[in-house]
């Protein structure tokens, strides 16, 4: 063999031991995901303890009060209602996940109702962009944690309603515990993974969910697990990619519907506890706000190889739903993922290096948001905008011969650093930055008096 030939071998095989090693990485760290998914649960419980994990104290009435027929009389004398409706309802517990747009007035009429435990679930602090829809929460409580908000509003309400605040995030930790001690839970969130956590849970407990969701005009409400009916898993299998899905606070939505959808999730609460009525289980009610429609589809009954709720389920454990959804992993399109820090502009070097010298700013929001605010000479190109062909034309040549440092920014730092890769490619050698954190750092770093929404 030629000393030439042996060089050109051993490359050869240099290679082909690479891409093996490549090859195994990838199937080992495959192996990690799904070990990581499926062995979650039995990983020692962190987190499980204080009160608010105990189950409410339900002390059976088995009659009702002067005051409870005064208060109740409107619905006491309904014929399907009557004073068994309202004992049934008194002895009951209700879990509400998520107090914001929708559990805000599903908690206001079932506490107004008579229901005699609600347990209110929710991480979050209030802040002034839930008020418009959240309508439990006021002023004065701004910065308080949602479940303690909506209670003090609550039992204003109905003090006789007994409210056990869970101000925390439900996860697969902690969800058994919680959900354990309620007979029925209100799925009022606005993520895809604590819907599969809570249907999977609500499964393994045998709770009815009534499920609701709401977003721009639209809503839509469906009861899972209730009379041999569908799961969430029968319906949705697999979790939609995650940059499918929307949420209020990019999408917007309007109270009226929120609220619609939320009072209607409070109704199938109070059918399932009293069982009264038609529950909306296997159909799935579907309200177009603009139209001012509902429309009542049937869906599919339980699936029979269901994942979670057939005779053999697969899934006997709660699992890793951030990772099941895709949220964790090194997901491509996620676009938290695009662009390492020093490929980007904080707002204070923006502001102290670039902004008195010539650049274009471009602010890739979509133009209604634009028009709430804007920085000062900020051009308005909405991402699909900056997608197309026919607009980079434009751009390549307002830029001829000018060295013109570029600027994206948007409101949170996302969409900015798609248009930034987007703009590289077209033109790879040009200064193209986006302000991390977006319009949104700005206030907090910058300029507190910049609004924010
Ligand atoms: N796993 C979870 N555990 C507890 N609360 C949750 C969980 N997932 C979502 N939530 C709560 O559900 C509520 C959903 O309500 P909504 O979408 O109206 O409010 P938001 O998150 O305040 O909205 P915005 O998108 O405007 O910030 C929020 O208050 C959120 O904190
Ligand atoms: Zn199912």
């Amino acid at each position: 063999m030629m000393e030439s030939e042996v060089d050109s071998e051993r490359t050869m095989l240099k290679r082909e031991i690479a891409e093996l090693r490549a090859a195994l990485n990838q199937k080992e760290q495959c192996l990690r995901e799904l070990d990581s998914l499926f062995s979650f649960a039995t990983r020692p419980e962190q987190e499980v303890v204080g009160n608010d994990l105990e189950s409410p104290d339900v002390a059976v009435h088995t009659k009702l009060t002067n005051d409870d027929i005064a208060r109740y009389s409107r619905q006491l004398i309904l014929p399907d209602f009557g004073v068994q409706g309202q004992l049934k309802l008194k002895n009951s517990s209700v879990l509400i996940v998520g107090l914001g747009g929708l559990g805000c007035p599903a908690a206001q009429y079932l506490a107004a109702a008579g229901c005699g435990h609600l347990g209110l679930v929710d991480y979050d602090e209030v802040e002034r962009s839930n008020f418009h829809r959240q309508i439990l929460h006021s002023e004065d409580r701004c910065g308080m944690s949602k479940a303690e908000s909506a209670r003090i509003a609550l039992l204003e309400l109905n003090p006789h309603c007994e409210i056990q605040c869970h101000s925390r995030m439900l996860y697969p930790h902690n969800a058994m515990h919680i959900i354990r001690g309620y007979d029925v839970v209100l799925d009022c969130t606005d993520n895809v993974p604590t819907r599969y956590l809570l249907s999977d849970a609500c499964v393994m407990l045998s709770k009815p969910l009534v499920s609701g969701s709401a977003l721009k005009m639209d809503g839509q409400l469906t009861v899972y697990n209730y009379a041999n009916g569908p799961c969430y898993r029968c319906i949705f299998p697999v979790p939609p990619p995650p940059e499918a899905v929307t949420n209020c606070g990019d999408g917007g939505v309007l109270g009226a519907v929120t609220g619609t959808i939320g009072a209607m999730q409070a109704l199938e609460a109070i059918k399932v506890i009293v069982g009264m009525g038609d529950v909306l289980a296997g159909r799935l009610l579907i309200f177009d706000g603009g139209s001012g429609v509902f429309r009542n589809i049937r869906i599919r009954s339980k699936r029979p190889n269901c994942h979670m709720c057939s005779a053999q389920p697969l899934i006997t454990e709660l699992i890793n739903y951030e990772m099941f959804c895709g949220m964790h992993a090194t997901d491509k399109n996620n676009p938290m993922l695009l662009l390492s820090t020093d490929e980007r502009l904080s707002v204070e070097d923006y502001q102290q290096k670039i902004q008195a010298q010539p650049h274009l700013l471009i602010d890739v929001r979509p133009t209604a948001e634009f028009e709430i605010c804007q920085l000062p000479e900020a051009v308005n190109v909405p991402l699909v905008e900056i997608l197309d062909d026919s607009y980079l034309k434009r751009l390549g040549k307002q830029l001829e011969d000018k060295e013109l440092p570029i600027v994206l920014v948007c409101r949170r730092g996302n969409d900015s650093q798609i248009a930034v890769q987007h703009l590289r490619n077209r033109f790879p050698t040009h200064f193209v930055r986006d302000l991390i954190g977006g319009l949104h750092a700005w206030t907090n770093s910058v300029d507190p008096s910049f609004p924010i929404y």
